[in-house]
């Protein structure tokens, strides 16, 4: 029996899942930004900064809170719990035994609030909406970063499990380990991307599917603040710090762009977007 929300689209507010960073430091390093930061973040700091993005957020969504598990320091990046599609879960099956404890309290999350749950094959690694971004222009189009987190085979299994067309990139630079930290989709078809992430391929298949006037490049110091690591909501854009070159590009495209400052959440190696899960990614035809 679900507990609250059904998971149908019967409302256009969006709806968002965050997780309170209770338990949230830098305890172990699985990625190149965390390195110089083990103990080094503040419960305070990131308490008030995850705030600051939950009542942003609000305002332009509802979000629901899932429990922050004990020992998971990480969990409160809530983009890795899995993939959501229409009322349809996909857990993710993290890398690294470090975070495989949030498998189950996000399984546990999704069954009681009345999602399908669909595994992955055991062995295939996936980590979520780290990896996993639907396009907004183009129903039904999943792009999914591997060679980090995620393996190439959760492309041809996400394909059959959601019956979707699965386009992979290979992310080339390990600072980008997810592909939320380089590509985001927006709404109408614009996709804010840092080309150097990707290996040649992956970036010729960006620029065959996405026309130049709806491909926002950005500049690496826009990528290493974070910029692509962005909450999409209708018009606004939600984002750690954008240049002033990059805010004029994204008003010019019609978005509205405000600043939420996540430093202490980027020595964890994340930002707004890996904050937050859309729980209702719609279903086109
Ligand atoms: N990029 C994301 O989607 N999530 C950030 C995850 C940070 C965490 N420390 C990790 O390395 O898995």
């Amino acid at each position: 029996m679900a507990e609250t929300m059904s998971p149908t689209m019967e409302r256009t507010v969006p709806r968002v899942l965050m997780c309170a960073p209770t338990f949230f430091e830098v305890s172990y390093v699985i990625n190149p930004w965390m390195t110089d930061h083990v103990h080094n973040t503040t419960a305070e700091r990131s308490r008030r900064q995850w705030d600051a993005l939950r009542e942003t957020v609000t305002r332009h969504a509802d979000v629901a809170l899932e429990e922050p598990a004990h020992g998971q320091p990480d969990m409160t990046f809530a983009a890795n719990a899995g993939l959501v599609f229409g009322n349809t879960f996909v857990p993710s099956r993290f890398r690294y035994a470090e975070r495989q404890g949030e498998e189950a309290p996000n399984r546990d999350w999704f069954r009681r609030h009345g999602f399908d749950i669909v595994e992955l094959p055991d062995d295939v690694f996936f980590e979520g909406a780290g990896d996993g971004l639907f396009d907004r222009g183009v129903s039904r189009r999943l792009w999914m970063g591997y060679g980090h987190r995620s393996d190439q085979a959760a492309a041809p299994a996400l394909a059959s499990l959601l019956d979707v067309e699965v386009l992979p990139l290979k992310l080339a630079d390990p600072r980008f380990y997810h592909l939320d930290t380089c590509f985001c989709p927006l709404a109408n078809g614009y996709t804010l991307y840092f080309p150097a992430a990707f290996d040649a391929p992956s970036l010729a298949l960006i620029e065959k599917h996405i026309p130049p006037s709806h491909r926002l490049a950005v500049h690496e110091h826009d990528a290493l603040d974070f910029a692509c690591n962005a909450v999409n909501l209708g018009k606004v854009v939600i984002l750690n710090r954008a240049s002033p070159d990059l805010r004029s590009r994204l008003e010019g495209a019609g978005f509205m762009v405000i600043e939420v400052a996540l430093d202490e959440f980027m020595k964890s190696g994340g930002a707004a977007k890996c904050l937050t899960l859309r729980l209702d990614e719609v279903v086109g035809t």
